[in-house]
């Protein structure tokens, strides 16, 4: 079965322009794939990969994930699911500006149990940020990390909750060629132990990496 389906997915915005950046989108993601979109910039790469993580509802079409009808759940019912199978990489750290590195891992995974999390959780933590070289930054605020170490944070963030489907947005922007493929190599042992990685990228060298590769332009998806 697959583990994100999309058939025939339309976006739309209305604002003082209409604008239709996905028209028509039919995709599956399997366990272990892993996949990149590439294409222009404002062609509606993020506005797919936040429909397919269940932050934005499409216009038309229908987004299965581990099976349920995401289009058909309610926000309470979207924001469960989503919290148990998907790990999102933002475009933007988007970190809880109050909380240090490590509490914005811990809230993660209290949002994904309901609970507070256990000790083994808190010492999994520290190691995903010493891994990401934060081990020494666990405690700082996000005010006080520089753009790529804030963007490390959010990528130890997404790891952490060892979702089935991780979205990442351009994971490699701000960081240096050494932490760049250190966090591809993060993302290829994800998919190498089952997850599945949908990655947005411009960058052709990691592009390459990917399984299936995918160009989004003019609304329509198509292989590379
Ligand atoms: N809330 C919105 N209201 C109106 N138009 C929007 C909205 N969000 C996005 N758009 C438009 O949809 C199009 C696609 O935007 P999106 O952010 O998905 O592009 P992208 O391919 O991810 O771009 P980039 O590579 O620059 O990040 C753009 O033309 C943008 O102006």
């Amino acid at each position: 079965m697959s583990l994100c389906k999309l058939h025939n997915v339309v976006k739309e915005y209305q604002g003082e322009e209409h604008v239709r950046p996905v028209d028509g989108v039919t995709m599956e993601v399997q366990p272990g794939d892993f996949l990149t979109i590439e294409g222009p910039s404002g062609t509606g790469k993020s506005t797919l990969l936040y429909m397919m993580g269940g932050l934005l509802r499409p216009t038309s079409g229908e987004i299965h994930l581990s099976g349920q009808d995401m289009t058909s759940l309610d926000d309470a019912q979207l924001t469960t699911l989503r919290s148990r199978c998907i790990g999102f990489i933002f475009q933007e750290a988007n970190l809880l500006p109050a909380l240090s590195a490590l509490e914005n891992l811990l809230f993660a995974l209290r949002l994904r149990r309901g609970a507070s999390p256990t000790g083994e959780e808190r010492r999994r933590s520290m190691a995903m940020l010493d891994t990401l070289g934060l081990g020494e930054r666990m405690h700082f605020l996000p005010y006080q990390l520089s753009v790529g170490q804030r963007r490390r944070i959010a990528i130890a963030r997404a790891l952490i909750t060892d979702s089935a489907l991780l979205i990442a947005d351009e994971p490699t922007n701000d960081l240096d060629p050494h932490w760049a493929q250190r966090v591809m190599e993060l993302l290829q042992e994800q998919s190498q132990q089952g997850k599945a990685v949908v990655m947005v990228t411009h960058h052709d060298v990691w592009a390459s990496w990917a399984r299936h590769r995918y160009y989004l332009d003019n609304g329509q998806l198509r292989a590379r």
